[in-house]
């Protein structure tokens, strides 16, 4: 078994779904991911709350700039709005997390956050959320003290309602939300969230939250998931536009890979990993018709 645990083991299903380009691919998550939402909350009682969690990156953020536009911006005529099926949602029950974010000051656009905020703020509608970002420079917590301050606010919601048909599987780690959708970018070296080929991270899969000082990507000093924790989520849902990705895509979607050289192909949910992707990130793939 390779440290960062079997990619394989009690897994749900694979799929890959394939998308003309980046837009295309932005636009269809957000309607996914709306529709998950209305799914999740629809399946249990009120006021069970919905986890998702948020990928930063390019596409990760045109996702979320899709899904303010689906569920209407202040630009938009407010009947319209009223009218949209978006608008029954009760989106006070939504909670967003993030998978991994840049240690750097709260103000920096270099955040997760930060992108996120500016796209699902367009949003009159979401701003009934409840936000959970992981903590800034601004907070002056030695980084091991702002992973741990983020795995506490984790473990305040590990305990509640779960999809009761996964729950129970005995796969979730202890102290983590019973995440119901949990997006990820994949970087061409095949990292997600800020789990990257090689590093010390890898090594404490069990770790909810673990601290990268050293990342090869910038800035290097950041806070992710740790692997038990992104493969606690019902879904896990790796969202990947661009040829650059095509050699991470490919590695990410073999099981025999190595976690240490390809993390991606770690990033699996309970119920079903969904590789979302555009031509270009398929274009290794047999039978992508691209
Ligand atoms: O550094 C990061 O990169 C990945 C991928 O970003 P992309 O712009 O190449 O799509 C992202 O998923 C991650 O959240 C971010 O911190």
């Amino acid at each position: 078994m390779t440290p960062g645990g079997d990619p394989g083991q009690g897994v749900g299903d694979v799929e890959v779904a394939l998308h003309e380009d980046a837009e295309d691919l932005a636009r269809t998550t957000a309607a996914r991911l709306i529709s998950a939402v209305a799914d999740v909350l629809g399946s249990r009682p009120a006021p069970a709350p919905v986890h998702v969690v948020l990928t930063g990156g390019r596409v990760g953020g045109r996702t979320l700039e899709a899904v303010a536009a689906a569920v209407g911006t202040e630009e938009d005529d407010p009947a319209d709005v009223a009218e949209d099926p978006t608008a029954a949602l009760d989106w006070s029950r939504v909670h967003l997390w993030f998978g991994d974010e840049r240690l750097v000051e709260a103000s920096s656009d270099e955040r997760n956050d930060a992108q996120a905020r500016a796209a699902l703020g367009r949003a009159p509608l979401l701003a009934a959320v409840h936000w959970h970002p992981m903590p800034s420079a601004d907070d002056g917590l030695a980084p091991v003290d702002a992973a741990a301050r983020y795995a506490a606010e984790l473990a305040e919601h590990a305990e509640d309602l779960g999809d009761p048909e996964v729950d129970g599987d005995g796969r979730r780690s202890p102290g983590v939300p019973a995440f119901d959708v949990l997006m990820l970018g994949v970087g061409p070296d095949g990292h997600v969230a800020s789990l990257f080929p090689g590093r010390p991270t890898l090594g404490t899969p069990e770790v909810a939250v673990v601290v990268e000082d050293d990342a090869p990507k910038p800035p290097a000093l950041r806070l992710s998931l740790g692997l038990d924790a992104i493969r606690s989520a019902v879904e896990v849902w790796l969202v990947v536009a661009g040829d650059d990705k095509a050699r991470a895509v490919a590695r990410g979607l073999d099981d025999t890979e190595d976690v240490q050289r390809t993390p991606a192909v770690a990033a699996r949910g309970r119920r079903a990993t969904r590789w979302l992707v555009d031509r270009g990130a398929a274009s290794r793939l047999a039978g992508d018709g691209g």
